[in-house]
């Protein structure tokens, strides 16, 4: 049976990065088949819903799921429901992709890209493992009211909740052991629980799950510090496990560290291992339709994609080791771009991976 890829291009930069990563699928060889969804803006545009039944249907049956991205400013009016980026947070929440994987690696070509000195970040490799389906994303009650009391009484208020269960920590926390098991050997686990409470019980869960894992070195850092520690001394770091917000900051925080966001790749995967592989990026309205885009995040999410959901490893190694080629050659996107380097476009970058890969 062929392996079913389900394509949602998206928004701005979305459909221009995911051509690219599609044509360096279909370039393996392999007898995939890929069939493609709107999603987000544009798929509210087409059909009313920016994750419409037949898309969602698509992500559900596909052995994995390669995403580009969802937003843009002009549909900021719209109500919350409908608004583009409901559609990735409800493909998360609906696949139940709760293990979010965002690898921060210092390519040696990208050494002066980085916003660091090189000897602070030459050689980083960390990788960021974010709660994806809990947290203040999804804790309800939320929403826009009067507020009943306090010193703004009568005034209208925002309000969200923060909220985790306990299994929902320990299974993300497993991931955590598992993964820095099988790389350094160190996690650090990053809250906020000198003030929250859904951080302490984190902290403890964790603490709990380490006494599975005696081969793992357990750190817990608090997020501002973990802020600061990310810019100071990098490398410190194997991997970091926390929760959906500080993850979702801390890994575009760690992508600069790499050079550009456009380099950053990302794994959503469920309790089977099938997952949703996207950019860590959004849709970049600002560089949208002008061929510039940096499509080397969704190309090595397309390697995560063949490494952790379809069992081909060797054809990640294949196009991993063509994305370090085409660095080494001196090619580069605007947003890598510096002197003495080859500036190239979106498709010319697309190109020269697959002519890379052989
Ligand atoms: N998973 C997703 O679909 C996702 C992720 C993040 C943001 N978004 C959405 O994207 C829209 C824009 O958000 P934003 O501007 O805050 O973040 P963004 O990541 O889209 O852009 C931030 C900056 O990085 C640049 N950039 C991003 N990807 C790039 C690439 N591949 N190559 C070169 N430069 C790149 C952009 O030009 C911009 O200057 C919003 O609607 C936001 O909600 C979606
Ligand atoms: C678009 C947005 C909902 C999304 C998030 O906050 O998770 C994005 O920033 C990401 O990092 O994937
Ligand atoms: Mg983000």
């Amino acid at each position: 049976m062929t392996q079913l890829i389900a394509v949602l291009p998206g928004d701005g930069i979305g459909p221009e990065i995911i051509e690219q990563a599609v044509r360096v699928l279909t370039a393996l060889g392999e007898s995939f088949t890929i069939e493609q969804q709107p999603v987000g803006g544009a798929a509210y545009d087409a059909a009313g819903h920016p994750l419409p039944p037949a898309t969602l249907d698509l992500a559900r049956k596909a052995d994995a799921v390669l995403f580009g991205s969802v937003g843009d400013w002009k549909y900021d009016k719209l109500e919350r429901a409908l608004r583009p980026e409901q559609a990735i947070l409800g493909l998360r929440k609906q696949l139940g992709l709760f293990a979010n994987l965002r690898p921060a690696i210092l390519y040696p070509e990208l050494a002066n890209a980085s916003s660091l000195k090189p000897e602070v970040v030459s050689g980083l490799d960390i990788l960021i493992i974010r709660e994806l389906t809990g947290d203040i994303y999804f804790g309800q009650p939320r929403g826009i009211r009067t507020a009943p009391d306090g010193v703004f009484a009568g005034a209208r208020e925002g309000f969200d909740t923060m909220r985790y269960a306990e299994p929902e920590i320990r299974r993300i926390a497993k991931i955590g052991f598992e993964t820095a098991r099988k790389r350094r050997g160190k996690l650090c686990s990053v809250d906020k629980s000198n003030v929250l409470e859904t951080s302490q019980l984190w902290k403890d869960v964790v603490t709990d799950v380490a006494k599975e894992y005696p081969d793992v070195e357990l750190s817990h850092m608090y997020v501002d510090n973990a802020a600061m520690q990310l810019v100071r001394a990098p490398k410190q770091f194997d991997v970091i496990v926390t929760g959906n917000m500080f993850g979702d900051i801390l890994s575009d925080q760690a992508s600069m560290l790499t050079g550009s966001i456009g380099m950053l790749p990302s794994a959503s995967l469920d309790e089977s291992g099938k997952g949703l592989y996207e950019p860590s990026h959004g849709s970049a309205p600002d560089i949208a339709g002008k061929g510039i885009a940096n499509p080397l995040a969704t190309i090595l999410s397309a390697a995560m994609m063949l490494r952790y959901s379809l069992d081909k490893p060797a054809q990640a190694d294949r196009v991993e080791a063509a994305v370090k080629s085409v660095l080494a050659q001196g090619l580069r996107t605007a947003d890598i771009y510096e002197e003495g380097t080859t500036k190239v476009g979106t498709t010319a970058m697309g190109d020269a991976v697959i002519k890379a890969m052989g």
